[in-house]
């Protein structure tokens, strides 16, 4: 699927174009195998067992925290389980993570810690760039477009892994989850991107995979582009409000 050619002034990206922000995970590369790991050894630690690569795809998007929260509902369930002697659970809700621990309680501060040490540990080891991704960054820099990232990862994880990848030289703006006090689908990620780089919110673009950027893409005024292969947790993109959806970014060369 590709609807760029409802739009009689594409020609590639928007001609008037002058400021691009991509989201990571699920847009540019794929580190679900890495995330995967990284979760099922922090499950490990609280004798869970391990969960597919296709769950913990619906779960990534929001940042560590929530991954860690959703990653250990199980806690929460049998938790519950045994304070109302067995209660019938909604698989879906299950399945998007929707069973949250609070953040403050003890084993979720204990998770995450694991999380993020078995992370580190993958090194990126399993990172793999979409098609098109190389093609698209190396094409719009050397148009002379701004370019920044804007993702909900934890920053500490950002400088190796966009080496890893080999895309560490075309951002002039990197921009983790924790870098300023809101995250996608917040604007203020958004907002402080293109302030960086010294573009209009309504000469940017954003490209994403989720309803976080998408959300946060509306709330800046920022025209999205919605990738339909990455992380979006089933939801209909087009109804959440993404400008344009494509299939590939080979479609935006
Ligand atoms: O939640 C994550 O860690 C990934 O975030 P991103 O999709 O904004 O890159």
């Amino acid at each position: 699927m590709c609807t760029k050619q409802q739009h009689p002034a594409w020609q590639g990206i928007h001609p008037s174009t002058s400021g691009v922000l991509f989201d990571l995970d699920g847009t540019l590369i794929d580190s679900a195998l890495d995330l995967a790991t990284a979760v099922n050894h922090m499950r490990a630690t609280f004798d869970l067992p391990a969960v597919e690569v296709a769950q913990v795809r619906l779960w990534v998007g929001e940042g560590a925290w929530i991954l860690v929260q959703r990653a250990l509902q199980d806690l929460y369930l049998h938790q519950l389980d045994n304070l109302l002697n067995s209660q019938v659970w909604d698989t879906n809700k299950l399945a998007q993570g929707e069973y949250l621990l609070p953040r403050d309680d003890a084993r979720i501060q204990t998770g995450y810690q694991a999380f993020i040490q078995a992370y580190q540990e993958t090194k990126g080891k399993h990172v793999r760039l979409y098609p098109g991704a190389q093609a698209l960054l190396q094409q719009l820099y050397k148009l002379d477009i701004k370019l920044a990232l804007v993702t909900n990862k934890p920053e500490r994880f950002l400088a190796s892994l966009l080496a890893q990848a080999q895309i560490d030289t075309y951002f002039t703006c990197v921009l983790g989850g924790d870098t300023l006090a809101q995250g996608k689908p917040h604007p203020l990620p958004l907002l402080t991107a293109c302030e960086r780089l010294q573009v209009e919110p309504q000469k940017s673009l954003m490209i994403g995979d989720s309803r976080q950027d998408i959300l946060a893409a509306r709330a800046a005024s920022i025209t999205c582009v919605a990738v339909t292969y990455g992380y979006h947790q089933n939801q209909d993109l087009r109804a959440l409000g993404a400008d344009y959806l494509v299939d590939s970014l080979t479609q935006l060369l």
